[in-house]
């Protein structure tokens, strides 16, 4: 299903909420700015809940979420912010789901050719990646800012697909953007068993327990 021209195969993942659970320092990373900006602070469960968006989304949502009305000069200016304290503290209390780090070696054993495409700013994803020692895994590593237009615009996935040098991939991920973004690039797309409930669409029965299922179709 993901042979490419070549004869390898390839996949591409999500990285919050697919990867590694990094809504804690992302839920920090914001509270602390909206803090030091005369907001409230939000509880991490809510917080957790919005994430996969972008970061500059994330704001604007929380913002609405506290009935604050805000320019786009205002949610520009906290977003900078943000990611800022975001990058002080990248993994502070970020960790890798289990058995993926080994399910992806194992992939990259097997022959497969690894992507990632997020939603999170470029050099905090491999500020991130390097933390956590996951960056040799993949081939080619796109976030938000990297791209002309972010997921779900298909151009970020395409992008991805294209660094890979190959044809096509399938997509892993946790949320409904992931699906949209496969679906508009018309490729296939598997959930992730441990993905928050409601955060997707597609069926329980089809999603992956573990990413070396990837292996076995
Ligand atoms: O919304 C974000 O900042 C990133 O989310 P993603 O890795 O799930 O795309
Ligand atoms: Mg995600």
């Amino acid at each position: 299903m993901t042979q490419t021209g070549g004869g390898a195969c390839a996949a591409v993942f999500d990285l919050d909420g697919t990867l590694i659970d990094s809504a804690p320092d992302i839920a920090d990373a914001v509270n602390r700015t909206f803090v030091a900006h005369g907001l409230d602070a939000t509880d991490e469960a809510v917080v957790t809940g919005l994430i996969g968006n972008g970061a500059r989304q994330l704001v604007a949502d929380l913002l609405t979420r506290q009935c604050i009305p805000a320019a786009p000069s205002d949610i520009a200016i906290l977003t900078e912010a943000y990611v800022a304290s975001y990058a002080e503290r990248p993994v502070a209390r970020t960790t890798i789901y289990p058995h993926v780090a080994e399910d992806l070696a194992e992939l990259k054993r097997a022959g497969w050719r690894l992507g990632l495409c997020t939603n999170k700013p470029q050099a905090l994803t491999l500020a991130v990646l390097e933390g956590l020692g996951m960056a040799p895994f993949f081939d080619a590593v796109r976030g938000a800012d990297a791209v002309p237009a972010r997921k779900p615009d298909p151009g970020h996935l395409r992008a991805v697909i294209e660094a890979l040098g190959v044809d096509r991939a399938i997509y892993v991920g946790d949320t409904e953007v992931d699906e949209a973004t496969a679906l508009a690039v018309g490729m296939p797309f598997r959930g992730v068993a441990w993905a928050a409930p409601g955060r997707l669409s597609v069926a329980e029965s089809t999603r992956l327990a573990r990413l070396s299922d990837l292996l076995n179709p």
